[in-house]
C-alpha cells in the first residue's frame, strides 16, 4: 500500500500543493491530472523519494519511504521524464545493464521483452541511432521484465504511436490485476475502462494557499 498523508510541496516558495492524501493499494492504478505547471511531476518525485516534501510524509507498507530506503527502491519502478536509456548501448545491452542494476524476473527474457515493445529487429542497433519513441520503448521494455510491485511513471505515453499506446496500457492492466501498483501522469486520456483507475486532479491553490 502507498500512502500520502498531509504531504505539503513547496518549490521556490511557492505552494504547488498542500495536505495532500491519497492511499492506493495493491491493484490499483492512479492517474494523476492536471495542467501545466500544478505540480505532478514534483509529487511523483516525493513519491519515489527524490526529493523532499515540505512537510508530510510518503508510506509504503505502512513505512515512511524515508526509513526504508534501500528495501523501497529494491519494489520500486520509476520512470522519469529522461528515459534512463544509455544512447551508446544497443537496445538488448540497455536491457542486460537495467537487468544487473535493478530487480528483474529470475527468468526474464530480453529478447521478448523487446518482442513486446516492438523492438524486433533492432536489438543490436546503439540506441542513439534510433527514433525517440524507439528509446522511449527501450524503457518501456523493462515492464516486462521487472519484478518491482509500484510502478511510477511520469508521462509514459511520451512519443509512442497509437499501437505502442494502447499495448502499454495493457500492460499496466496486467499489472494492476497481477497486484501491482501503478501511479502514472499524462496528457493523454486513458483508453482503458474508467472503473480500471482512480483519478487524482491537481489544481492550482487558490491565493491564500500559494504561500508558505
Ligand atoms: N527543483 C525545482 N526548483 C524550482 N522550481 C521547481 C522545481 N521543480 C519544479 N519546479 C516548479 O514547480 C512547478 C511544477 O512543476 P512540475 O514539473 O511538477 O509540473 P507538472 O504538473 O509536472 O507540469 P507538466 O504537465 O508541464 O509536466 C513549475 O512551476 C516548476 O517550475
Amino acid at each position: 500500500m502507498l500512502e500520502c498523508r498531509n504531504l505539503t510541496c513547496v518549490r521556490e516558495q511557492r505552494v504547488l500543493f498542500k495536505q495532500l492524501n491519497f492511499v492506493l493499494c495493491a491493484g490499483e492504478i492512479l492517474y494523476l491530472e492536471g495542467p501545466n505547471g500544478v505540480g505532478k511531476t514534483s509529487l511523483l518525485r516525493l513519491l519515489t523519494g527524490l526529493s523532499s516534501a515540505y512537510s508530510g510524509d510518503v508510506y509504503w507498507q505502512q513505512e515512511k519511504i524515508v526509513e526504508q530506503r534501500e528495501s523501497y527502491y529494491q519494489t520500486l519502478l520509476y520512470l522519469g521524464h529522461k528515459s534512463g536509456v544509455k544512447p551508446e548501448l544497443t537496445a538488448l545491452e540497455n536491457l542486460q545493464y537495467f537487468q544487473r542494476l535493478y530487480s528483474t524476473q529470475a527468468n526474464a527474457d530480453l529478447f521478448e521483452a523487446l518482442l513486446m515493445v516492438g523492438l524486433v529487429g533492432y536489438e543490436y542497433v546503439p540506441a542513439a541511432q534510433l527514433s525517440a519513441g524507439q528509446q522511449r520503448r527501450i524503457a518501456l521494455a523493462r515492464m516486462y521484465i521487472t519484478d518491482c510491485k509500484l510502478w511510477i511513471l511520469d508521462e509514459p505515453f511520451t512519443s509512442l504511436d497509437r499501437q505502442a499506446v494502447k499495448a502499454l496500457e495493457k500492460r499496466l492492466v496486467e499489472h494492476a490485476e497481477k497486484g501491482g501498483l501503478v501511479v502514472l501522469t499524462t496528457h493523454h486520456e486513458l483508453s482503458m475502462p474508467e472503473s480500471a483507475y482512480k483519478r487524482l486532479i491537481l489544481s492550482a491553490p487558490t491565493e491564500e494557499e500559494l504561500y508558505v
